[in-house]
């Protein structure tokens, strides 16, 4: 099976965290971390800060990598390394997604996640 290397953004900010709705595509509606996949010759971090510009026309500081999630989708398997991000500059433009909240921990169930991302916010209730 085919894998496809994604990198996503845990932003923080007083507490609470950023996530998206997507607003095309195979999973269209639901929710994630921003980002996305991992181009030919990039490293992690410095794809995840050109994703967030091109998706939310802000600019981030990459922090530590929390957790790399695996999953296997029915036609590919995912894996996508997560890591804490905040925000230098820029006002979270959603140019691709068609909806945002952000969430605190009580509130990090209340949203649909995409079934790789269940584990992964696991793990951030564990750390908030
Ligand atoms: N960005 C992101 N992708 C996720 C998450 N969870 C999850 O299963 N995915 C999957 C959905 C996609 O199949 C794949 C990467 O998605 P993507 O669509 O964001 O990639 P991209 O930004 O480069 O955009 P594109 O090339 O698809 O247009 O990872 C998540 O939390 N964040
Ligand atoms: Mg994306």
């Amino acid at each position: 099976m085919k894998t496809v290397k994604v990198v996503a953004a845990i932003i923080h900010n007083d507490n609470k965290i950023f996530a998206t709705q997507r607003g095309y595509g195979e999973f269209k509606d639901g929710w994630e971390f921003p980002g996305g996949k991992v181009e030919p010759g990039e490293t992690p971090k410095r794809a995840l800060i050109r994703e967030i510009q091109e998706e939310l026309d802000t600019t981030i500081s990459v922090g530590e990598k929390l957790h790399c999630v695996e999953y296997d989708y029915p036609t590919f398997h995912l894996s996508m390394e997560c890591f804490w991000a905040e925000i230098i500059s820029g006002d979270l433009v959603l140019k691709e997604h068609e909806d945002a909240k952000w969430l605190s921990k009580e509130e990090l169930d209340s949203v649909d996640w995409l079934p790789a991302d269940l584990e992964l916010v696991e793990k951030i209730k564990e750390n908030m």
